[in-house]
């Protein structure tokens, strides 16, 4: 038998040509092995460097359309999201320039549109943390994936106002399968004559198996919105972060005052008749904490199972908690957790350890979590009393004790 050929050496006269054959087989099927392996260490070792924070892109089912699949599932059923969704979430690659940051409104909500155009939303809200990426993912994968597209919200936090609604969305955008408008878009209550379509562009572009979402906490309380909603789609998700409605009123004071210094004081707009203690339920800041009321309204337009209840004083005590309930609702794995928050002392409050988009430590703005005045202990106390009835009943159809009657 011939000595075998040094290695790479050509097939001499004397060696079996099937044996040369099979030579040049394991050599491709080695370069490619190798070429599959250089790839898949790119892909793992990009989708590592943006661990659970989360950018850009995205795309997903026709939104609108009945049935939108993968939020069937209703509250106590979470629905896993498609295995598609990890690699889509090779997208989200960071860091890529984000193309404008959105402004901070001295409300502390995102700019409206003029700052943060509907086609940039989806910026992170409020964040102020000054991060950067954009919704170009780098050259290789985008040639690989697609971009995604917009989608209209399958699911929103509707209310309340001051209850804790920006924290809730802030930190739930920390999660990879999650895409929010930052500024509030309030279409349907102020913009409904603009049309699904002037909607959906405002939402940013999300991939299949990712959730499209927006908050605008005055829903909760504007009459057309719950029919509106549904006819968009039957199956939208509510969100509804309530907290104890005394501090809720004193808060919503709060900001008013802070933009207007001369109106009247708390006490004094609270009463219709301070001395016979009759309550002005027809100021909005005293309005907006009937929850029981607003409830009822909603309840003729989507079965209860479809809205989750986000206690606000929890999301401060125990934002991870609460973000792990938010998340069986929304279908979405618990990625959300203990290890993505800390206490900030100065701000008195909890913050995310790492913003979405930014990757670096991120409280809510000043305008959040800002001390109170000190309102006169009768009249709170008063509040307290006019408050327990509607609280019972919320208590009630919601099947919670939100323990703010003591
Ligand atoms: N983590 C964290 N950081 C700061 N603030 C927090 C947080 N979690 C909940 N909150 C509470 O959120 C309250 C503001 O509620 P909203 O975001 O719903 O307000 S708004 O309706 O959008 O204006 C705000 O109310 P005030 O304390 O009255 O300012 C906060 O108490």
């Amino acid at each position: 038998m011939a000595p075998p050929a040094p290695a790479g050496s050509h097939p001499t006269s004397t060696e079996p040509l099937s044996r040369s054959v099979f030579r040049k087989f394991l050599l491709m099927l080695c370069s490619l092995l190798t070429s599959l392996y250089v790839f898949y260490c790119l892909a793992e070792r990009c989708q590592t460097l943006s661990g659970p924070v989360v950018g850009r892109s995205g795309g997903g089912k026709e939104a609108g359309a009945s049935g939108r699949g993968v939020l069937a599932g209703g509250a106590g059923e979470p629905v896993a999201w498609p295995a598609v969704a990890r690699r889509k979430r090779l997208l989200q690659v960071q860091p890529w320039p984000r193309r404008r940051p959105p402004a901070l409104r001295d409300d502390g909500e995102v700019a409206a549109w003029e700052e943060e155009p509907p086609g940039l939303a989806g910026s992170p809200g409020g964040s102020g943390a000054g991060s950067s990426v954009s919704e170009t993912p780098p050259g290789t994968l985008a040639l690989l994936l697609d971009e995604g597209s917009k989608q209209l919200p399958q699911a929103i936090i509707i209310g309340v106002k001051k209850g804790g609604t920006r924290a809730l969305l802030e930190f739930l955008r920390v999660h990879p399968d999650v895409r929010a408008v930052g500024a509030e878009p309030h279409f349907f209550d102020r913009s409904y004559d603009k049309g699904l379509a002037w909607y959906r562009d405002l939402m940013p572009r999300t991939l299949e198996g990712q959730i499209t979402m927006e908050k605008t906490p005055s829903y909760f309380v504007t009459r057309e919105a719950p029919a509106r909603i549904s006819a968009m789609s039957k199956d939208t998700k509510l969100l509804v972060v309530v907290r104890d409605p005394v501090t809720r009123a004193v808060s919503d004071y709060t900001q008013t005052l802070s933009k207007r210094p001369d109106i009247p004081s708390f006490e004094s707009l609270a009463f219709r008749n301070r001395t016979a203690g009759l309550v002005d339920r027809a100021w909005s800041a005293i309005q907006i904490g009937l929850y029981a009321e607003h409830l009822e309204r909603w309840l003729r337009h989507f079965p209860a199972h479809q809205l989750l209840f986000v206690s606000g004083e929890r999301l401060v005590r125990d934002p991870a908690g609460e973000l792990g309930r938010v998340q069986d609702f929304l279908g979405l794995k618990r990625i959300i957790s203990d290890k993505h928050f800390y206490f900030n002392q100065t701000k008195g409050f909890p913050c995310l350890k790492k913003a979405e988009g930014s990757g670096r430590p991120h409280c809510l703005g000043k305008t959040k979590g800002r001390p109170h005045p000190e309102i006169d202990g009768q009249v709170l106390r008063r509040l307290r009393d006019f408050y327990r009835p509607f609280n019972r009943k919320f208590y009630q159809m919601t099947g919670h004790d939100f323990g703010w009657d003591g």
